[in-house]
């Protein structure tokens, strides 16, 4: 094998195909798929991914591998594969889906130079800008006067040159060893050989000759009371040995968890395991559909499949959603596995995540826990994929590469056939509907563990409470009922939901909103610094202190934040001790666990948050939940609103009474009598799902239709709207008669960052020429996209945001 099929970093239609490269004699062997190599490409040299090896070549010239980056391939040759399958189903580059499946840290970073590229003297203007240097940055130049049609005229001429240098960002940590060098007897002669006045010296040599074992030099220093100008001169004399070891970053480390046992299992539980265990047993494929109401022990069940798994050495990948992977969830796998679990989410710092990643890869761990991105951990033998709350949103990746967890396990699990399970009180409508139709394996829990009944559910009315002159945001009842929990000693939990509730402002003499002068939307007000921010591009200023437009000096913040939540809850109850959890107070590394522990040792009466306490928690302790406001999310405008609706208040309700104690909630709403309110108050899923059917197939949206869904921006919005216009066109002539090509529309955020965006959605039930369609659109508009600040055409074969 002399030849390398490599994948380049460059993303880009023309660059969307392996590219042959010779494998020079010092790296065969070496070059092997998965690994990173570095190559030439036209003028620079770049990073690439080897994707196979081959003994000819259709090219007559190729050129050779420069430099090789891994021993170990990074990608296995599954992997490999996925990213082929990834780019077909997403149409994504094959690059961006190799780079997808890897940490943050092993994607290259390029530094662009300038050089010099002859000895005479530069044009004066050039000259002005190198300054005497025959190296400059890329960057620095930029920042001057000289444009691009001059710099490349100078390229062109043969002044000057750019390079590019290929820098990796990994970081390894690596800590200093010490071990003896010697034999005993040789130990103990060198012993005598020490100097009298040595005693340092002597009391490491003694170390060793009891201990044979390396240690770490920084422990080998504070156990002996020593320094290290007594150990050089042991090192200098060849007794000892200092070597560099390295080490994986443990974000657990300094945590210690308590094993736990595995629960004898509920006849329930049982009867949802069976098929689970035989399906690992037979090394089958197979997916099933774990519905169990909130409290049910589906945790439970998980850990127990790991379990068989791991027996079976072989490999379990688990995902939970990020705001989920709480440290009481960490504490769950860690505790029942130990330092088999690799976990993997966003709050690490990147070399954290790399190291493991890294565990993962050196086969040191055999469960990892994780979001999204975990789903591509490189085991070679999985035998589950567990994906707990399938029905999350966030398992769908929003950019690049728009690929969903759920896809991605069903192929993997295909490939090393095993089962799948996935996990929800509240399944999505299209995974539900798979399991009614039989193509998945349906699973129930119906029951709370101890018997512990669902929480009652009360709604509230909150246009009753605003006649009766209630204009506080809590309403009589839930007033009371927090106080009652106070006085007994229970807690409260408080939700709110974000979306929909940002802070905006307002002047109260005029009407007028403040705006970001480069999206549609309204500026959130952040008070601690005073400033109103955008939270689509990264535009703030400062608070105004009259209105823009009327100059009244009444304008106000308005809206109903979390912070404003709590200023409210003080007032009202002023002996309630709040802890807040909102993005704001959870910033801080350890932020989160912190709170939840102070919730959990009762230093609090109530837990106030968005999104991130609706999942998860499981406190025996809470008594009363409270919704704020229950149809926040009902307005948005997504097909999924009443789905997503059902699925909040579901998943909140399920944090009271989990426990002994009994549970309550109070839904506060302006809509009491929409269905997807009256349903989740009465935890009725069946006839949530018949009902939300119907609306779908009357309205032809997913589970019975697919949605394509194009979004076309530029900063000229007659552009956008030309653009879109013929997309729709070119459809609406390809596909058959039955899909349902809907636009030009403008997107319900029409402009961000100062681009226009207009959107066409296709509807479908079988269009197998859609993709190639699709693809002959991105190659018609190619050039205009490659343009800097050009146009941007996206595509999502499976849209979760419709804005
Ligand atoms: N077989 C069992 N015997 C005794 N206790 C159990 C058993 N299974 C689970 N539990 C306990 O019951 C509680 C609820 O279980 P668990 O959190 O697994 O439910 P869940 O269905 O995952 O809940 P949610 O979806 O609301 O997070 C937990 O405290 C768990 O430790
Ligand atoms: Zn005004
Ligand atoms: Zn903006």
């Amino acid at each position: 094998m002399t030849i390398a099929k490599v994948i380049v970093d460059v993303p880009s239609q023309n660059t969307n195909r392996p590219f042959d490269y010779g494998i020079p004699p010092q790296f065969s062997g070496v070059v092997q798929p998965g690994v990173r190599v570095i190559i030439p490409f036209g003028p620079r040299k770049i990073m690439g991914y080897v994707v196979s090896l081959t003994d000819k070549s259709d090219f007559d010239k190729i050129k050779d591998i420069v430099d090789v980056l891994d021993i170990t391939p990074i990608l296995t040759t599954e992997l490999l594969q996925i990213g082929k399958w990834l780019s077909n189903q997403t149409l994504s580059f094959y690059i961006s889906c190799l780079q997808v499946m890897l940490p943050q840290v092993l994607k290259a970073k390029y530094r662009k130079e300038l050089w010099k590229t002859t000895e005479e003297a530069l044009p004066e203007e050039l000259a002005l800008v190198f300054a005497g240097r025959d190296v400059m940055d890329y960057e620095e130049f930029e920042q001057s006067e000289v444009t691009y049609q001059k710099l490349r005229k100078f390229v062109d001429e043969g002044w000057i040159d750019v390079h590019y240098e290929v820098k990796s960002r990994e970081t390894r940590r690596t800590t200093s060893m010490i071990e003896s060098n010697k034999d005993i007897i040789e130990l103990e002669e060198s012993l005598v050989d020490l100097p009298k006045q040595a005693n340092k010296q002597r009391v490491i040599v003694e170390h060793f000759l009891e201990y044979e074992q390396p240690v770490p030099k920084k422990q080998l220093l504070t156990t002996l009371n020593t320094t290290a100008a007594a150990l050089k001169p042991l090192i200098e004399k060849g007794i000892l040995r200092e070597y560099k070891q390295e080490i994986l970053r443990d974000p657990y480390g300094h945590r210690s968890f308590e094993r736990t046992q595995p629960f004898p299992l509920t006849a329930e539980q049982q009867t949802a395991i069976e098929p689970v265990l035989a399906t690992i047993e037979r090394k089958e494929h197979d997916v099933f559909l774990l519905h169990g109401v909130t409290g049910s022990g589906k945790t439970e069940v998980y850990l127990q499949s790991i379990q068989r798994v791991i027996d079976d050495e072989q490999e379990a990948i688990m995902l939970v959603p990020e705001i989920a992977l709480t440290p009481q969830m960490v504490e769950r796998f860690k505790g029942r596995f130990g330092s088999n679990v690799a976990v993997l989410h966003s709050a690490l710092s990147a070399g954290e995540k790399y190291d493991e990643w890294r565990k993962i890869q050196r086969k040191e761990v055999q469960v990892v826990v994780g979001a999204r991105s975990a789903i591509f951990a490189p085991f070679t033998n999985i035998g589950i994929i567990i994906i707990d709350e399938e029905h999350e949103s966030s398992y769908k990746q929003e950019d690049r590469t728009r690929y969903h967890a759920r896809d991605v396990a069903v192929e993997r699990g295909k490939i090393h056939s095993c089962p799948i399970i996935l996990g929800s009180a509240t399944p999505a409508l299209e995974t539900y509907a798979r399991a009614v139709k039989g193509n998945y394996h349906l699973l129930t829990l119906s029951k709370r563990m101890n018997d512990a009944t669902m929480p009652k559910a009360e709604l509230i009315d909150m246009r009753d409470e605003l006649h009766d002159g209630n204009r506080s945001m809590f309403s009589r009842v839930l007033k009371e009922k927090i106080e009652d929990r106070i006085a007994k000693g229970e807690q409260v939990v408080l939700f709110l939901n974000r979306r929909g509730y940002a802070t905006f402002v307002m002047c109260r003499d005029c009407g007028h909103v403040k705006e970001c002068p480069h999206c549609d939307i309204a500026l959130t007000y952040h008070r601690r610094q005073e400033r109103l921010k955008c939270h689509y591009c990264s535009h703030e200023e400062p608070m105004p202190n009259q209105c823009p437009e009327c100059e009244s000096k009444t304008i106000r913040y308005f809206g109903t934040g979390t912070q404003k939540v709590e200023e409210a809850l003080q007032q009202l109850i002023p002996e309630a001790r709040v802890i807040r959890m909102d993005v704001d107070t959870t910033r801080r590394k350890g932020a989160h666990e912190r709170l939840l522990n102070q919730f959990g040792e009762k230093q609090a009466d109530v837990l106030l948050g968005t999104q991130m306490i609706a999942k998860g928690l499981d406190f025996g302790n809470v008594t009363l939940v409270g919704v704020l406001a229950a149809d926040s999310l009902l307005n948005l405008p997504d097909f999924r609103a009443s789905e997503k609706t059902f699925q909040l208040l579901t998943q909140v309700s399920g944090r009271a009474g989990r426990h002994n104690l009994p549970g309550e909630v109070i839904v506060q709403t302006y809509t009491p009598e929409h269905y997807s309110i009256q349903l989740s108050s009465e935890y009725n899923y069946e006839a949530f799902f018949a009902e939300e059917m119907k609306l779908r197939k009357a309205f032809r949206y997913p589970p019975y239709y697919f949605l394509t869904l194009f979004t076309v921006s530029h900063p000229n919005q007659l552009k956008v709207q030309e653009v879109t216009q013929k997309i729709v066109q070119f459809m609406r002539q390809k596909l058959t008669d039955e899909a349902d090509v809907l636009g030009p529309t403008p997107s319900a955020l029409t402009r961000i960052n100062d681009r226009y965006r207009y959107q066409c959605m296709v509807k479908y039930k079988k269009e197998p020429e859609q993709r190639k369609l699709v693809q002959r659109i991105l190659h018609y508009y190619e050039d205009e996209m490659k343009q800097e600040n050009g146009l941007q055409i996206t595509v999502d074969f499976q849209p979760y945001q419709l804005m």
